[in-house]
């Protein structure tokens, strides 16, 4: 693997996902396989769970992991080729990007969307213009319109209950599919599409479950990632039976970056949950308690939030342990 920052960086998610339940189970089995590199972490927005695990995940790989925030502490920088940098942008990354390539062995970044101009956005300009000019592997931390380290969390997290259910439940073990159900929910600000992208994205690939996407009007997303899923506006309808809900906001896609819905109908209760199969909920964290999710359902016994946010170590060192081991 050389760079990461989609499901189409990834041969094998089955692999990698085997290769994550294993650092799980022994997290210092590589713990010199990054011996005498560095790996910098780029933060252009805020983050909590993605800071602290890939910098633990560098550290049990024997990495040294350094965290610059570029966008409260560095040089405003300026993406588009050919800038007249007469504005408010100091340094371009074409000047940037080599000198961090020189410094760091592999370099991981976060820049979100700005929600303003969709085109812009789905360019991935700025991720891009890192792979373009750094001369070394690209993670991404969450971009623009993508959230991969999240989506193999996510995967590896639905793995490990398929594979901890007795009797064998929906697993390759029980031979029936599992329902996966994702939800939009409601939110006071206009938010990314990252992680529901990357969520269909890569359950899509996997094409191990019935993958069901609910959201109100309006909140279609961009097909490229939702294809091969069934769409619904009736949230009732699809939480029928499910085994997994991942609960996401996030802002329209077509009339870009808009909140046209906040109807707290769509937040997820324990009523809604009686309908699915004793479904585990799912969400990447920060979540906006009775807003987004119910403090029922969150405090309750079949929220996994916590053993999700927590697998973003595994994810992040089996990323981190392919790179490598392709550096070799
Ligand atoms: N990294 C995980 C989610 C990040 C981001 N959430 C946020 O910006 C929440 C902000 C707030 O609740 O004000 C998102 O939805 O893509
Ligand atoms: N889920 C997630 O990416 O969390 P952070 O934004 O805190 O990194």
């Amino acid at each position: 693997m050389k760079n990461f920052t989609s499901v189409h960086d990834v041969p094998q998610i089955d692999a990698l996902v085997k290769k994550a339940l294993a650092y799980k189970a022994d997290r210092f089995k590589d713990k010199t396989l990054g011996a005498g590199k560095r790996i910098g972490l780029l933060f252009l927005n805020p983050s909590m769970r993605t800071r602290l695990s890939t910098q633990i995940a560098a550290q049990n790989l024997g990495m040294e992991p350094i965290v610059f925030n570029v966008g409260q502490e560095g040089w405003a920088l300026e993406f588009e080729d050919e800038a007249i940098m007469s504005g408010s942008t100091v340094e371009h990354v074409k000047d940037a990007a080599p000198i961090m390539g020189n410094y760091f062995d592999i370099l991981a970044i976060r820049t979100f969307p700005s929600l303003k101009n969709r085109e812009d956005d789905y360019s991935e300009l700025y991720i891009k213009q890192f792979i373009k000019y750094a001369g070394i592997p690209v993670v991404s931390l969450e971009s623009a319109t993508l959230h991969p380290l999240q989506s193999l969390t996510d995967i590896i997290t639905i793995t490990e209950c398929l594979n901890n259910t007795t009797p064998p439940g929906r697993g390759e073990a029980g031979g029936k599919r599992p329902k996966i159900v994702l939800t939009w929910a409601p939110h006071v600000k206009p938010l990314p599409q990252c992680v529901a992208n990357s969520f269909s994205q890569w359950v899509n690939a996997w094409g191990k479950a019935d993958f069901v996407i609910t959201h109100p009007e309006d909140y279609e997303l961009d097909e490229q990632f939702t294809k091969g899923a069934t769409i619904t506006h009736n949230q009732d309808e699809a939480l029928k039976d499910a085994d997994f809900v991942y609960v996401k906001n996030w802002s329209t896609f077509k009339d870009y970056g808009k909140i046209y819905n906040n109807d707290p109908e769509w937040m997820l209760t324990n009523k809604k949950l009686a309908t699915t199969n004793n479904a585990k909920v799912m969400h990447c964290l920060p979540v906006r308690r009775n807003v987004e999710l119910s403090d029922e359902i969150l405090d309750g016994p079949n929220s996994i939030v916590t053993q999700e946010a927590s697998n973003r170590v595994w994810a992040a060192q089996a990323v981190l342990s392919e790179i490598l081991a392709s550096q070799k």
